[in-house]
């Protein structure tokens, strides 16, 4: 551990070890979309345990955001079991923070202030609060801007604070949706060093939904794929690769074995969703995903 970690003060790196264990258990998730129920997910399985950092990847509308808002507590499941620490989620909650690609930070309070305000709710004295947040902010190399207002900030700078708003209170467990799917390829590595340094030292879990099949290797310990709508898991992928990762690892014959396999995986899904989508469009015909079918035409 670092000596960054080592001069945490007391409470904030407060995950208690072994917390944090997500299971989401054979879940389905039924919407209702012009009067026909349509499943996102059915029947689908994920296990975080505690620590780990694991990312959920599959081809569009397969149901990736639907399974987030399920750990997230916005939205019930159909059928199944969702549990952190073996207990029901039943609904938000401070154990479990929260980041979407949209910056939500409030336009209005400062960077310490946003930092602080979960806090706030909390109840927690003001010094205390503020001390939490400075040494998060410290963490992600903001402190220096705890006093500027979102608007003065860049992209990548709004979304580590909404990280560090996210990790104010002590959750055990950290949610991001495409967290940096805003963000230009340059400030993107950046992050997933800044994250990577924050999740080690908070020893949090993370669920991390992305797109991006690369940043979901490096910063990961296991990798889901899921099948086009309804999802379900297609393959789970554990990341053998060394921490610390870095930007070389990316070159190693390790890593790009990893890669194809995701992307063949990924691909086929695509493929699938592309067709379906195609037929649900009125198209109708014989949609073939092989030679000479949709899939060659991509
Ligand atoms: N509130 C809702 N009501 C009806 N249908 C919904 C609702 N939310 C999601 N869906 C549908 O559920 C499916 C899964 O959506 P979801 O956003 O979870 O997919 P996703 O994998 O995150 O997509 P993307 O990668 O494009 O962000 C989609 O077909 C979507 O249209």
């Amino acid at each position: 551990m670092s000596t960054l970690a080592a001069s945490l003060p007391p409470g904030v790196a407060d995950t208690a070890p072994g917390r944090g264990h997500i299971e989401i258990d054979d879940v389905t998730v039924r919407f209702t979309q012009n009067g026909a129920a349509l499943d996102a997910v059915r029947g689908i399985s994920i296990d975080v345990k505690p620590g780990e950092f694991v990312s959920v990847v599959g081809p569009s509308g397969c149901g990736k955001s639907t399974l987030l808002n399920i750990v997230a507590g916005f939205l019930k499941p159909s059928a199944g079991r969702a549990t952190v620490d073996g207990a029901p989620i039943r609904g938000p909650g401070a154990d479990r923070g929260v980041v979407f690609q949209q910056y939500s930070l409030f336009p209005w309070l400062k960077v310490r202030e946003n930092v602080e305000f979960g806090l706030r709710m909390q109840g927690m004295a003001p010094a205390a609060r503020c001390a939490r947040a400075r040494t998060l902010l410290g963490l992600a190399g903001l402190l220096a801007f705890e006093n500027h207002y979102p608007e003065q900030l860049s992209g990548g700078m709004k979304q580590r604070v909404g990280i560090v708003r996210a990790l104010a209170t002590g959750p055990q467990v950290l949610l991001m949706d495409e967290p940096f799917g805003a963000l230009d390829a340059q400030t993107r590595v950046v992050m997933q060093e800044i994250l990577t340094n924050m999740w080690q030292q908070l020893k949090l879990s993370v669920l991390f939904i992305t797109h991006d099949i690369e940043e979901s290797i490096f910063l990961s310990d296991k990798v889901y794929v899921m099948t086009a709508r309804p999802g379900r898991v297609k393959a789970e992928i554990p990341i053998p690769l060394p921490r610390p990762r870095t930007a070389e690892m990316s070159n190693s014959p390790e890593f790009i074995a990893i890669l194809q396999r995701l992307r063949a995986l990924i691909r086929e899904e695509s493929l699938a969703a592309m067709g379906g989508e195609l037929r649900d469009g009125g198209l109708g015909g014989d949609w073939h995903l092989g030679k000479g079918g949709v899939g060659e035409a991509l």
